[in-house]
């Protein structure tokens, strides 16, 4: 009897699909196993979300909010469980795997004053009536999540999706089922009741069964924009359902006259490297001023990242980073660098993949300036790209030309070069001497171009998780002190 990993309609079942499973990158070991959700499962899993949407749409905000809240002791009670498993599944370090939970946890605060601020009720006084504004939920929504961050990403769709009192069915990533698994567990536990949120797993062919259902009413979609522009295209012609995309980015570090070598090399490793490179903000063009001072950040970068420690999730002396998702997301890492060496790019430190069989490789930086037709790629891995140039705003048109728009950064001690910088600089983040990963919930968080279809998630999350209701209401009809011309009642 294969494991029961679909969870429907409140019950855990088998798949009827064929066999999935789930590996610890770092080890080469299976943590998971069962069988994918068949197309019929998929249907059921919407009707039974359909079913359950009324009562839970009914159900007060505070009762809703309760369940939330209780989630998110649930999640504290159970963090380090979480950790690990996140840490096993994705070959990252518990260090940062502990944050992810808690970011997870800071979530249900943020988003219920989300809810509140951004689409809470208001009401305006006007003569012998008030006017209002409300919002309501869309219904049932589909919610698919990346597995870079397991937890932390879907979670951010799904608490607003379920205080806003719409129903869900959640479609983790294949690489990262067991996260999932555990989170939905703590769901049940916190008193969801049964068919509000639904777990079906499986690969691509389980995403289209749910992506392409008529009767979802919506879906939030985190991942790569290669899936996020099929998404789209599959959703042209309904425009009655609301498409949120985050997706994927090529994103720009300028970096030009500074004062502290060292603060800059830390934040240029913290935005390039970070989680293996693995985070949707990471930076993965570095613009290094042509020139001495450049020279000497360079130099110093090229120390820092061979310096790095990589390492297993569970080390006593825990490593900056781990390993990658899989072996086939190094190797191909590793094929986009050789890409670059052909195309006249020099190697500044080389990307090694590690260990046969395992996700596990070292940080790379290339220089890219020679190179005349840049493939406008993302690099979803820590492979940091590094053009020199000798006039800012020629390193900001080259930062621009991308067709992504996610994050941006400038590290200056010149705040007339950032006031500059931010004004022409296209991006849904821009920081100023800050990495630009590690962006806050608090925020909104979205991108534009190729990176988003403008539906902002984290703090604005709320806003795609339900409509505006505008209304005029007075306690009983009543004739008008005055009526319009031509009338006579
Ligand atoms: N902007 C943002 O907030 C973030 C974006 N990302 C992006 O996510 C990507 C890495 O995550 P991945 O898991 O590789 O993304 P992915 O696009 O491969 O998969 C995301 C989800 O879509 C499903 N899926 C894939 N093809 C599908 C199809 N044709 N129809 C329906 N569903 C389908 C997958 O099974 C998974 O559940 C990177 O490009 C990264 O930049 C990651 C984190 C944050
Ligand atoms: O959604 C939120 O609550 C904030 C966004 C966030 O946490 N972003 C992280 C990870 C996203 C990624 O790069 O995959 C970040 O900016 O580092």
């Amino acid at each position: 009897m294969s494991k029961a990993i679909q969870l429907i309609n409140g019950q855990w079942q088998a798949g009827l699909g064929h066999d999935v499973s789930s590996l610890n990158p770092a080890r080469n070991q299976v943590i998971w196993q069962g069988k994918s959700a068949s197309k019929e499962q998929v249907d059921t899993a919407v009707k039974s979300a359909r079913a359950a949407f009324e009562s839970w749409a009914e159900m007060s905000l505070e009762a809703r909010i309760a369940i939330a809240e209780k989630f998110a002791v649930l999640l504290g009670e159970n963090k380090e469980n979480l950790a690990i498993t996140i840490a096993e599944e994705t070959g990252k370090p518990l260090w940062e795997t502990r944050t992810e939970v808690g970011a997870m946890m800071g979530k249900i605060a943020i988003s219920v004053k989300a809810n509140n601020e951004r689409t809470g009720t208001v009401e305006n006084p006007m003569p012998g009536a008030k006017a209002m504004i409300r919002h309501k939920p869309h219904g049932v929504v589909a919610i698919f999540g990346p597995y870079n961050f397991p937890g932390h990403l879907p979670n951010g769709h799904i608490v607003p999706a379920l205080i806003a009192g719409n129903t869900v069915v959640f479609k983790p990533s294949e690489l990262t089922p067991k996260v999932a698994e555990e989170t939905l567990k703590l769901w049940l536990q916190a008193g969801l009741p049964n068919g509000v949120i639904n777990l079906v797993q499986g690969e691509v062919e389980t995403g289209k069964a749910l992506a392409s259902h008529p009767q979802i009413d919506g879906l939030f979609f985190t991942g790569s924009s290669n899936t996020g522009h099929l998404l789209h295209e599959q959703f042209g012609g309904q425009p009655g359902k609301i498409l949120a995309l985050e997706m994927g980015g090529n994103n720009p570090l300028i970096v030009k006259d500074i004062s502290d070598v060292k603060a800059v090399v830390h934040d240029i490793i913290q935005s390039a490297f970070v989680t293996t490179g693995q985070r949707c903000t990471c930076s993965r063009r570095l613009f290094i001023e042509a020139g001495e001072q450049g020279d000497a950040i360079i130099a110093k970068l090229i120390e820092a990242t061979k310096a790095i420690k990589i390492g297993y999730f569970d080390d006593e002396e825990q490593p900056f980073i781990g390993s990658m998702i899989s072996e086939k997301a190094a190797l191909s890492l590793v094929a986009a660098q050789q890409q670059l060496l052909d195309l006249g790019a020099t190697s500044l430190v080389e990307m090694k993949h590690l260990e046969v069989g395992t996700g596990f490789i070292s940080p790379g930086i290339i220089d890219v300036t020679s190179i005349n037709e840049m493939p406008d790629d993302e690099h979803f891995g820590p492979l940091l790209k590094v053009y020199r140039y000798t006039d800012f705003d020629a390193a900001i048109n080259e930062a621009n030309n991308t067709s992504f728009g996610l994050s941006a950064g400038l590290l200056s001690d010149s705040e007339d070069l950032y006031n500059h910088f931010f004004r022409r600089i296209r991006a849904g983040i821009v920081n100023w001497n800050k990495p630009i990963t590690g962006a806050s919930s608090a925020a909104p968080f979205g991108g534009i171009g190729a990176s988003g279809n403008h539906r902002a998630s984290a703090f604005y999350a709320a806003d795609y998780c339900a409509y505006p209701v505008a209304s005029v209401e007075a306690p009983k009809v009543s004739l008008p002190a005055t009526l319009s011309p031509g009338l006579s009642i």
